[in-house]
């Protein structure tokens, strides 16, 4: 008995032994490459960034980020690279320095801050990798085509005119947009991906927003505080109780939905045409047998998460931006006039989109400078050499539209002003194209970009043709938190008057 026993330790310890040899070996190859690459001096030689970033809130990280890049660019450097205890990051700083892993086939897994959502969202289409992920991509990439997207244009403007008339209802008042915008963008994908109405526009408190908007602040409350990711403080604190509250009313929603749909396509009620979503389009490969239970629902539960937080804060930034100047809104509403047409109910449709070039410079620019989604990044799984520089695997690559679109060398001094007419025809053929990425680009780029620069623009149309918005709180106040999407600090404080 003894000796079976000793046998079995002694296995157990020499293989965690020759994992920390591994651990460690790896580790300090990494290190030692990536201190080959541009940095800053103010780094702590054990925990890199760690003890700056913990005194600085998310809008005060990006600040820090912003002004360093800055730095960096003006020595000549195109790459930085920053470590965050055992970590490294590396971070491209110009669109020529993105490209490659931009667009690279094989570097496309993605690196931290997905695994708290997987349990939500399993290993869809946004987090999957590999073979798995080149297959949803495949499968899913037509539900997004120009087709599909006129049927989606009908649910924005239905949803729209939803929003008027909740915001009309506040009579000109102060208010804070961002949460009416949140439940108009989540009426709009609880619609377009589930073809299920949760109307959370008259419904606030409906369990499933509460759930969403509980699981997005639980998302960066985690990511943020490292207290969490010890076990019992994350138990002790009720974190891990609320989590699991929020998961089982999410799951619950999505699947009960896919069971009715699924009913009701077994009775032979198929929606076609106009009322086509993506549920439907997702079963039709699931009677194919190219999808399983599992897979729809976390590709439902993926498109409910990307679909709307993302669009939400696009959208509030360009309000934000609206507010603030006069002109650019008077010249929006000259143009909604001019190919809409002066009946405020009239449906936008994707003709009138394709005309209005002048909403089209707007909503680049406020993507520009409010990046909705400020970063992503990918885990290298093999050294890539990128340019002049060697990343060494296992690093996490950062890439951040917000820092390019904000790179003074290509936007100009002016960079923090907010100006449409840097997407003028001209003066945007002058540039790199990865100079400005807010739906990043290559291969793992949005797949929802279509969907959302018409659903951003279908609401802004609504709102501007019903109401003229201004703010008392000074523009440059407002500070933007780099969390999962780009957060206004202040929220979105502005008065609605209606025009008519
Ligand atoms: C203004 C709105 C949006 C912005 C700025 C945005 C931005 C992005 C970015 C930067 C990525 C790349 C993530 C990465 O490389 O890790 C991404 C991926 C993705 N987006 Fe969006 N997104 C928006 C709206 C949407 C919408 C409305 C949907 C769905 C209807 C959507 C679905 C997705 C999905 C599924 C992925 C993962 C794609 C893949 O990995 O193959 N997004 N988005």
């Amino acid at each position: 008995m003894f000796p079976l026993f000793t046998a079995i330790f002694s296995i157990i310890f020499i293989y965690f032994l020759y994992r920390t040899v591994i651990f460690f070996t790896d580790l300090y190859r990494r290190k030692t490459l990536a201190n080959k690459l541009p940095r800053t001096s103010d780094e702590h030689p054990i925990w890199g960034v760690a003890p700056i970033w913990a005194k600085l809130d998310t809008a005060g990280i990006l600040e820090w980020e912003l002004k360093n890049a800055n730095e960096l660019r003006d020595q000549g450097h195109d790459v930085w690279c920053l470590n965050f205890a055992h970590e490294n990051f590396i971070l491209p700083l110009t669109g020529e320095s993105i490209k490659p892993i931009l667009e690279s086939k094989n570097e496309i897994t993605k690196g931290l801050g997905y695994d708290y959502i997987t349990e939500w969202l399993g290993t869809g289409l946004l987090i999957s990798k590999g073979e798995k992920w080149q297959q949803r991509r495949k499968l899913i990439t037509p539900t997004f085509h120009f087709r599909h997207l006129e049927n989606y244009v009908k649910t924005f403007n239905n949803h729209s005119k939803i929003f008027v008339e909740v915001v009309s209802e506040l009579n000109g008042e102060e208010f804070d947009a961002v949460p009416y915008i949140k439940r108009c963008a989540l009426d709009v994908i609880c619609d377009a991906a589930m073809g299920a109405t949760a109307d959370v526009q008259h419904n606030p408190s409906h369990p499933y927003v509460m759930a969403i908007r509980d699981m997005l602040w639980i998302n960066t409350e985690y990511m943020l505080k490292w207290q969490y990711w010890f076990p019992p403080y994350y138990y002790w604190s009720g974190m891990a109780k609320l989590y699991k509250n929020c998961l089982n009313i999410l799951h619950t929603f999505t699947k009960k939905i896919i069971a009715e749909r699924k009913a009701k396509r077994a009775n032979g009620e198929k929606t076609r045409g106009t009322e086509t979503n993506f549920l439907d389009m997702l079963l039709e490969h699931y009677d194919a047998g190219e999808i399983d239970d599992e897979g729809v629902r976390e590709e439902v539960d993926t498109f409910m998460f990307e679909g709307h937080d993302t669009t939400s804060s696009g959208v509030s930034w360009a309000i934000w931006c609206i507010a603030h100047h006069p002109k650019v809104q008077q010249k929006l509403y000259n143009e909604i006039l001019e190919v809409i047409g002066e009946d405020q109910e009239e449906i936008i449709t994707t003709e009138h989109l394709k005309k209005m070039t002048y909403l089209d410079q707007v909503m680049k620019e406020v993507f520009r400078l409010y990046c909705p989604v400020p970063q992503v990044n990918r885990r290298l799984q093999e050294d890539f050499q990128s340019g002049p520089y060697l990343f060494p695997k296992g690093a996490v690559v950062t890439i951040a539209p917000i820092l390019l679109a904000r790179n003074k060398k290509v936007w100009g001094d002016d960079v923090l002003s907010f100006d449409p007419e840097r997407f003028s025809e001209e003066r945007e053929s002058k540039r790199h194209p990865f100079d400005y990425i807010p739906f990043s680009a290559g291969p793992r780029n949005c797949i929802g970009q279509r969907f959302a620069q018409l659903e951003a623009k279908v609401m802004v149309c609504w709102l501007v043709r019903a109401f003229d918005f201004s703010s008392n709180l000074p523009f440059e106040s407002n500070r933007a938190g780099t969390e999962a999407v780009l957060r206004p600090m202040s929220g979105i404080p502005i008065f609605a008057k209606r025009r008519i």
